[in-house]
């Protein structure tokens, strides 16, 4: 027997009904091609997505008022002047009605009224349509997004929740019985996401965003995204191949995909992020395109990245120095970091203009670890620049703060955001139970990590990567020199060491300060408070990436509704 939904849509039968947010899926056998725990990642979506629209709307807003100054001035002037031409003297017009007259012209009491930029949104691998229904729901900005499948299943489940949310085309009848097809918000097609993003290619043709959410790894899309996307434009995309991009298990496997090699090192999670963006900015530097991360997250078993693409040849070739090879000690993770190249800034001293010359970067980097002496071995190259542009993260927190019931996962995307809005743009995050396992001493507290840092002139922020962690504008061998000073007031038994054992080379050396551990003010921010939680809570039977859809049926609709 048919069920009835919580606003009265009856579920057809053999249908059992799923709700996340504004949405409703009826889902069926094919309930592979949805991912609950993926709330978190839609949620955080609706809302990036929201508030670059209202931002790219500001923008569209602000130089329409400029264009219509301009153009009000040019009318207002050119009035005059056949004014001028017409009466020279002046003599047959009072002042007052001149005057009356151009200000009527540069301030029309019926002025043209601006209209909302209405954005177009392209979900390439929709799967069963909830993303872009939420986004249709949810984003009042967007004009129109294309929910698009390469599985006929999908693309059924697709037509089927569209229809049940109310979003799909409206047909309507006239008194002669010509029939009239009122487009809905989400147009639906069936196709190969990359063929359909060349067909986008065209400047005309370009659309405002795209949003990428495969299975595994997003790399065989991004060549047709960077390219589909308009100036201003924005790129989301998921990536769940983190066995690829977070450990050094398939090297060769992460260079073919990213353009980069996978390291491995507890800052692992923020590397991956950094070679999916080296991958996005050198796809869209072959197309005289740049990037500008806006959000970069890494979140349980996926990361999620939100870029604005632009074009411009000089910030093109300032990619080169935004990207490094890192070599990384395998023993204490002492990382080095080995920029492809560099800007040179030349004043024209007669024009004031600014030269740029890129060149070639020296090696930085030793044959050995210097703080242990183990072989590096080599990562990358990958994205050295800011992965997050804090103004955003602190606009998409705003709009959090002032929606909170509207987001299902509200305290997780609070906790992220806040995190991630105060992160420093510096390489990487250590713990310090794992440097101190490399010393193999007892553990400090983060605040006494903190403070050290602090106390020594290092500024410090978390890293929304990794529970318990910091990032710091000090040197890997400064924090070292950091824990060496915490060993002094806690020495490490040596009899238990190997004699070849790495962190006897770590405890060798003297620190070049010794470090004060005095509790600093700053030690405690607001993004410290946070307690991050770095996998969704009670996790489903549908947690974890999701499989990939047969388009069969492998249960019986009994089966699929209990
Ligand atoms: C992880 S699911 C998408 C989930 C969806 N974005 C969401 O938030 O619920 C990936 C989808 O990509 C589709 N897919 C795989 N390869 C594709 C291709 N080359 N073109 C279009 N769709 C593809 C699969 O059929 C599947 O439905
Ligand atoms: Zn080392």
């Amino acid at each position: 027997m048919a069920s009835t939904s919580t606003e009265g849509v009856p579920v057809p039968e053999g249908f059992v009904l799923h709700t996340e947010n504004t949405s409703h899926l009826l889902l069926d056998a094919n309930a592979a091609f949805l991912n609950p725990v993926q709330e978190f990642n839609r949620d955080l979506s609706v809302a990036s997505i929201r508030v670059w629209s209202e931002e790219l709307n500001r923008k569209k807003e602000e130089q329409w008022r400029k264009t219509q100054e301009q153009k009000l001035k040019k009318k207002a002037k050119e009035h005059s002047a056949k004014r001028l031409k017409e009466d020279p003297s002046g003599a047959d017009t009072t002042t007052q009605s001149k005057e009356a007259e151009t200000e009527e012209l540069l301030a029309p009491s019926n002025p043209p009224t601006y209209h909302p930029y209405r954005f177009t949104l392209l979900e390439a691998l929709s799967a069963t349509g909830l993303r872009s229904i939420r986004y249709a729901k949810e984003i009042p900005l967007l004009k129109q997004v294309v929910a698009n499948d390469l599985s006929p299943a999908a693309v059924e489940a697709i037509h089927r929740n569209v229809n049940y949310n109310g979003l799909g085309d409206t047909i309507t009848t006239a008194e002669d019985g010509s029939t009239k097809v009122t487009p809905g918000k989400v147009k639906i097609n069936e196709g190969d996401a990359c063929s359909l993003m060349y067909q986008h290619r065209e400047e005309r043709l370009r659309v405002d965003a795209i949003d990428l959410d495969p299975y595994g790894s997003a790399a065989p899309f991004i060549d047709g995204a960077v390219q589909a996307v308009k100036d201003g434009g924005l790129l989301c995309v998921t990536c769940t191949d983190l066995s690829v991009l977070a450990t050094n298990n398939y090297p060769e496997k992460c260079y073919s995909n990213y353009g980069g090699v996978s390291l491995k090192a507890e800052y692992c999670h923020e590397a991956a992020l950094r070679l999916v963006l080296h991958a996005i900015a050198t796809s869209a530097a072959r197309y005289g395109r740049y990037v500008k991360p806006l959000l970069s997250l890494s979140i349980d078993f996926y990361l999620r990245v939100f870029v604005q693409i632009d074009s411009s040849p000089m910030e093109v070739k300032r990619l080169l120095p935004k990207t490094s090879t890192i070599y990384v000690c395998p023993s204490c993770q002492t990382f080095y970091d080995q920029p492809l190249g560099r800007v040179i800034e030349k004043l024209h001293e007669k024009s004031g203009s600014v030269n740029y010359l890129f060149k070639t970067q020296q090696n930085v980097v030793p044959h050995k670890c210097e703080e242990c002496g183990t072989g590096l071995h080599v990562a990358g190259p990958m994205w050295n620049g800011p992965i997050h542009d804090s103004n955003f993260v602190e606009k998409v927190l705003g709009h959090l703060e002032t929606n909170f019931d509207r987001y299902g996962t509200a305290t997780r995307m609070k906790g992220m955001l806040t995190v991630a809005k105060e992160e420093l743009n510096t390489l990487f995050y250590f713990t310090p139970a794992t440097i101190s396992s490399f010393f193999h001493c007892q553990t400090p507290s983060l605040d006494n990590i903190a403070s050290g840092l602090l106390n020594a002139g290092f500024k410090i922020s978390r890293s929304h990567a990794a529970p318990g962690s910091l990032k710091t504008t000090a040197s890997i061998v400064d924090v070292h020199d950091i824990f060496r000073g915490w060993i002094k007031n806690n020495p490490v038994n040596l009899d238990k060491l190997s004699i070849n054992s790495p962190a006897r080379a770590l405890l060798a050396k003297e620190p070049r300060f010794l470090a004060d551990f005095t509790r600093h003010p700053d030690s405690v921010t607001s993004s410290s408070k946070v307690k991050l939680v770095r996998y969704q809570e009670n996790p489903t039977s549908h947690w974890g990436p999701g499989r990939k859809a047969t388009g069969k049926r492998k249960r019986s609709d009994e089966e699929a509704a209990s």
